[in-house]
C-alpha cells in the first residue's frame, strides 16, 4: 500500500469526494512527494512566524515593564538612602545586630520598629546597587504604616507578636500581594499575586514586616542568579562570584548584612546553595511540613521530588523562629491541607547526645579541600559537645543525583519550563537547558544516542532523562523504586543508630559568574535530601584560605570537563565562605535546628561586615 493509498483510506468519503471532483485528488496523487515537502515548509513557516510573533511581544512586554521596574526601583532608593531620619551610623549598627539582639530590643522597645526597618532599606537600597539582589521594594508607605502599627503596640503585648518588627525579604516566587512573581519569566509579568502566600501572612501576622522581594534565576532550575527582567545579582562576598540560585538575591540580601530574615524555596539546593555560597544559615524542610499554596515552581504537578518553602536567615535563631511561625495553629488555619505537626520544642532543646554520621564525598562529584575541612571542622566541633561521630556511607549515592531527580523534574520532558519560556529572552545560564529541552522527541532520542557514546557515564545519565517518562507505568515504576530507595535508606539510619548526617552542601565555594551553567552536577549534594525528602540546613563554618587552594591546585582530580570547570573556580576563592549541611530523619526539622545551633555557636565563623559610614 503507497502512502497515498493510506491517506485516502482514512480520509472521509466527503473530502475525497470534493477532491476527486476537483481534480486534486489525481494532482497530489502525481505529486506526493512535492505536496508533503510544501506542507512541511508552510508547517515550519508557520511555526517560525507564530514565534517570532510572540517573541516580539514578549519583547515589548518585558521592556516597558522593565523602564517601569527600574524607575520605581530607582525613586524608592533615592527616597530611603536620601532619608535624613536615619544616620549612616545607625545604619551600620542596627544592620549588624545579630538576631536575637534585634528581636529582643525591638520588642523590649529599646529600638522602634520605624527605626529599624529604615535602617534595612537604607542598607538594601545602597548594597543592592552593589549586587543587585532587588526585584521590587515594598512600597515604603505601607511598611511605614505597618512598622508604626506595630510601635504604637505596649510593650507588654508584644509576646503574641514572636517576630515583632523584624524586617522580612522574601524570594520572588512568592505571593506577595500586589507584587508579581514573574521568577524572571516574561509571560508572567503583570500577573500580580492577590494576596499574600500563607507563610507570607502568617509572617506578616506574627510581627515581621516584609520589605523587599528578592531575585531568582529565569525558571528557578538553576543555582546562578539571573533573568532578562531584574538582571544579575552577584556575591556580596566577592562580586566576580554566584550568590548561587535559586534563591541567590536571598543569599546575596542576608549576606551582605541588607536582611536578617527570608524566605525561600529549594528543590535541589535553593536553599542550601546560595545560604552555603553567602555565609548565612538556611533550612529546606520536609516537603509537605510547610504548606505549598502561593509559591511558584518549577516543576509544578510533579510530586515525586517535591519543592518546599524554607527560611534563610543570619542567624539559626531566625531559621528557628520561622520554623516555629511554620508550625503554628495561625498556619495551620491559613492552609488547613498540611499536618498539623506543631512545633517540637522539646526536641529543640533537649540534650540527648547524638550518634551523627559523617561523610565528605559521595557519588561522581568529587569535593574541594575546604569543604572537607568544612565538614571535619563541624565533625570535630560536634564531637567535642559529647556526640559520636562516625562514618556514614549513603548506599548506592548517585541513584538520587543521576536518576531520581533529573527523571522526576524533567518527567515532563521540560514542557512545563519549555511553554513558560517559549518566546522569551533566555538568560545565558538556562538557555542550553530549555533548547535541549524544546527540541522534539524524535531528535532528544537521537541526540541522546550520541551523547551516551560521548559524554562519561553519569552525566550522560542525567542529560538522556530531558526525554520525559515514557508511560504512566514508567512514572508508577520510578515513584516505586524510589519509595523503596527511601524506606532501605531510613532503615540503614535505624540499624546503625544515626540521628543525623553531617556531609558538605556544595563540593565548591562560589562559583566565578557564568560557571555554574556547565557544572550543574555540583547540585549533587544537595539534590540528595530532595530527593529523600529528608530536612537538611546548613551553618556557615570556616573560609577557603590559600593553603585549601594550594592543595587543589595538588589534590583535585580534572577527571571531566564538569571537574575542570570545578577546579578553574577554586583559583582566588581564598576568603569565600563554606558551610557544613546537617541532615535529619522527615519531619524532624527542631533536631535539625538543635544540631545546627550547637555547631553555629561554637564555631568561629564571622558574617561579612561592610560598613556604610567610614
Ligand atoms: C552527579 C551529577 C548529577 C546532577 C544532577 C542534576 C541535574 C541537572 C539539571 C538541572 C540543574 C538543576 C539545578 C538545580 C538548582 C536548584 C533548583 C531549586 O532548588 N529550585 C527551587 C524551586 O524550584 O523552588
Amino acid at each position: 500500500m503507497t502512502v497515498w493509498s493510506k491517506l485516502t483510506y482514512v480520509m472521509p468519503d466527503s473530502v475525497r469526494d470534493m477532491m476527486e471532483s476537483y481534480e486534486l485528488y489525481t494532482g497530489i496523487q502525481n505529486n506526493l512527494p512535492n505536496v508533503l515537502a510544501a506542507a512541511a515548509v508552510l508547517y515550519a513557516v508557520w511555526k517560525l512566524t507564530n514565534f517570532v510573533i510572540i517573541k516580539r511581544k514578549l519583547n515589548k512586554k518585558r521592556e516597558a515593564s522593565k523602564i517601569q521596574i527600574q524607575k520605581a526601583k530607582a525613586k524608592w532608593c533615592e527616597v530611603v538612602d536620601s532619608d535624613s531620619r536615619i544616620t549612616l551610623e545607625e545604619v551600620d549598627r542596627i544592620t549588624s545586630m545579630n538576631f536575637a539582639d534585634l528581636t529582643k530590643s525591638l520588642k523590649d522597645g529599646g529600638l522602634k520598629v520605624v527605626t529599624v526597618v529604615r535602617a534595612f532599606q537604607r542598607k538594601a537600597a545602597i548594597e543592592n546597587q552593589n549586587f543587585n539582589f532587588i526585584c521590587m521594594p515594598i512600597d515604603a508607605d505601607d511598611v511605614e504604616e505597618y512598622a508604626r502599627e506595630l510601635d504604637a503596640m505596649p510593650v507588654s503585648d508584644r509576646g503574641s507578636k514572636p517576630l515583632f518588627g523584624i524586617p522580612l525579604s522574601v524570594k520572588e516566587n512568592e505571593d506577595v500581594e500586589g507584587y508579581c512573581a514573574t521568577l524572571g519569566c516574561t509571560r508572567r509579568l503583570g500577573v500580580i499575586s492577590e494576596k499574600n502566600s500563607p507563610r507570607v501572612q502568617v509572617l506578616k501576622d506574627l510581627g515581621a514586616i516584609p520589605f523587599i522581594t528578592t531575585n531568582v534565576p529565569q525558571g528557578l532550575l538553576s543555582f546562578s542568579c539571573a533573568n532578562p527582567i531584574y538582571g544579575v545579582t552577584t556575591n556580596p562576598w566577592n562580586a566576580k562570584r554566584e550568590p548561587g540560585g535559586s534563591s541567590g538575591g536571598e543569599g546575596a540580601a542576608i549576606g551582605s548584612g541588607a536582611s536578617v530574615f527570608g524566605l525561600g524555596s529549594d528543590i535541589g539546593g535553593s536553599i542550601r546553595i546560595p545560604a552555603s555560597w553567602n555565609g548565612v544559615t538556611g533550612i529546606k524542610p520536609t516537603a509537605g511540613r510547610i504548606s505549598a499554596v502561593g509559591r511558584h515552581t518549577s516543576s509544578p504537578g510533579q510530586t515525586m521530588v517535591k519543592a518546599t518553602a524554607g527560611p534563610l536567615a543570619s542567624t539559626v535563631d531566625g531559621l528557628i523562629m520561622a520554623m516555629r511561625a511554620f508550625s503554628s495553629k495561625q498556619m495551620f488555619l491559613e492552609d488547613p491541607s498540611i499536618p498539623q505537626q506543631f512545633f517540637n520544642e522539646e526536641e529543640l532543646l533537649s540534650q540527648r547526645p547524638l550518634t551523627i554520621g559523617v561523610y565528605y564525598t559521595a557519588g561522581p562529584v568529587e569535593v574541594c579541600a575546604a569543604a572537607k575541612r568544612a565538614v571535619k571542622e563541624a565533625a570535630d566541633v560536634l564531637a567535642s559537645r559529647g556526640h559520636k561521630i562516625v562514618p556514614y556511607e549513603l548506599r548506592d549515592a548517585e541513584l538520587c543525583s543521576t536518576k531520581f531527580f533529573p527523571a522526576a523534574v524533567f518527567g515532563d520532558g521540560g514542557a512545563h519550563l519549555v511553554n513558560l519560556l517559549y518566546g522569551d529572552e533566555l538568560s545565558h545560564d538556562i538557555s542550553p537547558l530549555i533548547k535541549l529541552l524544546s527540541l522534539p522527541l524524535l531528535l532528544k532520542k537521537a541526540l541522546n544516542k550520541i551523547i551516551s557514546f560521548a559524554v562519561v557515564d553519569y552525566a550522560a545519565e542525567v542529560i538522556k532523562k530531558n526525554e520525559g517518562v515514557a508511560s504512566v507505568n514508567d512514572w508508577c515504576i520510578l515513584q516505586r523504586e524510589l519509595q523503596e530507595y527511601i524506606h532501605l535508606v531510613i532503615s540503614d539510619w535505624k540499624s546503625d543508630g544515626i540521628d543525623a548526617v553531617l556531609c558538605p552542601p556544595m563540593p565548591v565555594p562560589a562559583m566565578p559568574l557564568g560557571d555554574p551553567q556547565l557544572a550543574k552536577s555540583a547540585v549533587s549534594y544537595c539534590v540528595t535530601w530532595n530527593v529523600l525528602n529528608f530536612p537538611a540546613g546548613v551553618v556557615p563554618v570556616t573560609r577557603v584560605t590559600s593553603a585549601d587552594e594550594e592543595a587543589d591546585k595538588k589534590n583535585f582530580p580534572p577527571k571531566d570537563m564538569f571537574h575542570r570547570v570545578l577546579k578553574r573556580g577554586l583559583t582566588d576563592s581564598a576568603g569565600l565562605p563554606m558551610a557544613a549541611q546537617i541532615v535529619t530523619l522527615p519531619y524532624h526539622e527542631e533536631l535539625c535546628l538543635r544540631i545546627m545551633k550547637e555547631l553555629e555557636s561554637e564555631v568561629s565563623f564571622q558574617p561579612l561586615q561592610r560598613p556604610l559610614h567610614t
